[in-house]
């Protein structure tokens, strides 16, 4: 159970820290998501067809078979909680050390690399509700380490330390993951790969790793407890690890569906450069998250995002060719001055919204 002063002080009004509400106080949600099964992919026996139809009708699945080992994933979950659970100000502290690769953020974790804007004009009670961290794998040696281990003063700095062990070994699998997933997806879309072509589509360099902890919020109605806003993944491809707190939901069709957590698999969906990549023939999905009022326990989640190499420019019949270093600068501008991100539209020829 976490502690207020743990919260950023403009959550703080919002959250609901106390014990959890035991079975017979739950109330009635009033607006309740039907749930979905989404397709299941396994990734020791990956069938091309099953793979291809998930991502044409879905652009999302779950990933059972991963290989990941499970000490590995409670480990990285009890550390995670426990460095989103030091005091607002620590955390501030911790993750804003020189040199630290690390970032904290609050609100809406594609604005916030560097701690705390949050989205203005925005009311309160619909404010992205979430917290985390941004771990970029590549600088995860550069996180200073802490040769001491139990002394008081230390404490928080062993506990970044061991962090980065695990986050090393964790994104090590998570890499080996996303580029076994990325060249069947490659072979369906009878994509060529040669030589260094697969890096420029998938730069394993460029994956980033975000740790969120959403609150349990309190005094809104459910329709309104939004812990991430409706997006699609700016990525290649997404890999998210989710707890057992559930809130995860996808739009297919014109209707919401919440996609409801099983333990040891990972929800793996396909971000907006997948989309451009296949010629819209693969879809990036829309999803957000709800961070339900009756919800036991805080949501904590870990995603893995990778990206095209910056200045690779993707060619589509669908959209005007773009590097993606153009695309992540006009989605900040997006968010900066809209508050949303507009995404690919963005880059269809002859749309209004083409610049
Ligand atoms: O935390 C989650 O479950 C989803 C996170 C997400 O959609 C994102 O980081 O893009
Ligand atoms: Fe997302």
């Amino acid at each position: 159970m976490s502690n207020s002063e743990s919260y950023p002080p403009a959550f703080r009004g919002l959250t609901n820290d106390g014990d959890p509400p035991a079975t017979a106080e739950i109330e009635p949600v009033l607006i309740q998501d039907k749930d979905i099964q989404i397709p299941v992919i396994d990734l020791e026996r990956l069938d091309k067809e099953i793979l291809r139809e998930a991502c044409r009708e879905w652009g999302i699945f779950r990933l059972e078979n991963h290989g990941v080992p499970l000490p590995l994933m409670s480990q990285l979950q009890e550390i995670s909680e426990s460095l989103l659970n030091l005091p607002f100000k620590n955390k501030r502290e911790l993750f804003a050390a020189v040199n630290s690769p690390l970032s904290y953020f609050y609100g809406t974790p594609a604005l916030n690399r560097s701690g705390d804007v949050l989205q203005r004009g925005t009311r309160a009670s619909n404010m992205n509700m979430v917290e985390g961290f941004n771990v970029p794998l590549q600088s995860l040696s550069k996180i200073p380490s802490s040769s001491t281990s139990c002394d008081d003063v230390d404490a928080q700095q062993s506990k970044l330390s061991s962090f980065r062990v695990l986050m090393d070994e964790y994104g090590r699998h998570i890499t080996r993951i996303a580029t076994s997933l990325f060249d069947a997806i490659a072979q369906t879309l009878n994509l060529e790969l040669s030589g260094d072509q697969r890096s420029e589509y998938l730069s394993e360099s460029t994956g980033l790793i975000r740790v969120y902890r959403y609150p349990r919020r309190s005094g809104v109605a459910a329709g309104e407890a939004l812990g991430m806003e409706v997006h699609t993944d700016s990525s290649v491809i997404s890999i998210l690890k989710e707890d057992e707190s559930g809130g995860l939901e996808i739009m297919k069709g014109e209707e919401w569906f919440c996609v409801n957590p099983v333990a040891n698999t990972f929800i793996v969906n396909l971000g907006d450069m997948m989309q451009a990549i296949s010629d819209n023939e693969y879809k990036s999905v829309k999803h957000r998250v709800k961070t339900k009022k009756n919800m036991k326990t805080e949501r904590h989640s870990v995603c893995y995002f990778v990206f095209p190499e910056r200045d690779f420019v993707i060619k589509s019949s669908r959209y005007k060719p773009f590097a993606y270093s153009e695309f992540e600068a006009q989605v900040q501008a997006d968010v900066q001055s809209l508050g949303t991100k507009i995404g690919l539209p963005r880059f269809i020829p002859h749309s209004p919204l083409f610049l």
